[in-house]
């Protein structure tokens, strides 16, 4: 069911790519029915250039037909569509639970417009209750968590913080070569000011916190499609 839900955003995202779109192309499950429905369309004679958010979506794009460029070559996107772990009414997102943050930042704020596909289960009141991805720099890993934990404390804020594992139980690696940190907050109540003093400990890379970044999104829900913000 949630697939199919899934699938349904995504192809409802890929009706609003039309000729000559630079588009930032997400990671996850979400966005790889997008990337499946561009290579369809790609197929069909559509002309665009994708620029891949993670190693999987460039393998899959590739695998589509999809002609790839790099940031570098293409700075400036038309549109990045991505999936997201949760988003509240405001359109801030929490992302990264595939481990994609990093690049899918990157390229979300070098796009015009950023459009969130998700089944409707991810939309939330408050952020929180999904596990903050915290991207750090392996190189003196407990000396940041402890400054996290200090941040958090001082935020009066509360929550386990849980190095993410691979399935072989080494600590999962990010295509940028970093460690995630797992913030289990259950509800931050400013994401603002979280987002912005995370950014300030040195060791940390990036956050999950995407705020001010997506400027629509298609949520699929068992009654049809919710849209919201600007397509
Ligand atoms: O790092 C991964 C990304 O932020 C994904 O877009 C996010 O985790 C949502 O993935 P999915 O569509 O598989 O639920």
């Amino acid at each position: 069911m949630s697939d199919t839900l899934k699938r349904a955003a995504a192809e409802r995202a890929a009706q609003l790519v039309t000729d000559g779109m630079r588009l930032g192309l997400g990671t996850g499950s979400t966005a790889a029915h997008f990337v499946a429905a561009i290579g369809a369309r790609v197929r069909g004679g559509l002309k665009v250039v994708g620029v891949p958010t993670s190693e999987a979506t460039r393998e899959q794009a590739l695998r589509e037909g999809i002609s790839l460029s790099t940031l570098d070559e293409t700075p400036d996107l038309d549109l990045t569509v991505d999936g997201a772990d949760e988003l509240d009414d405001d359109l801030r997102l929490i992302k990264g639970g595939g481990g994609a943050l990093l690049r899918e930042k990157i390229v979300a704020s070098s796009s015009q417009r950023m459009i969130v596909i998700a089944d409707g289960s991810k939309r939330v009141p408050k952020l929180g209750r999904f596990p903050l991805p915290i991207e750090v720099v392996p190189f003196g890993l407990t000396a940041t968590e402890r400054a996290i934990a200090r941040l958090l404390d001082s935020l009066s804020m509360t929550g386990e913080l849980r190095l993410r594992r691979a399935a072989d139980g080494a600590p999962y690696v990010t295509d940028g070569g970093h460690f995630i940190l797992d913030a289990h907050l259950g509800r931050i109540d400013k994401p603002n000011v979280l987002a912005s003093t995370l950014n300030n400990i040195p060791g940390v890379v990036e956050h999950g916190l995407f705020l001010g970044l997506a400027t629509g999104a298609i949520l699929a829900t068992a009654d049809g499609l919710v849209e919201l913000g600007q397509l």
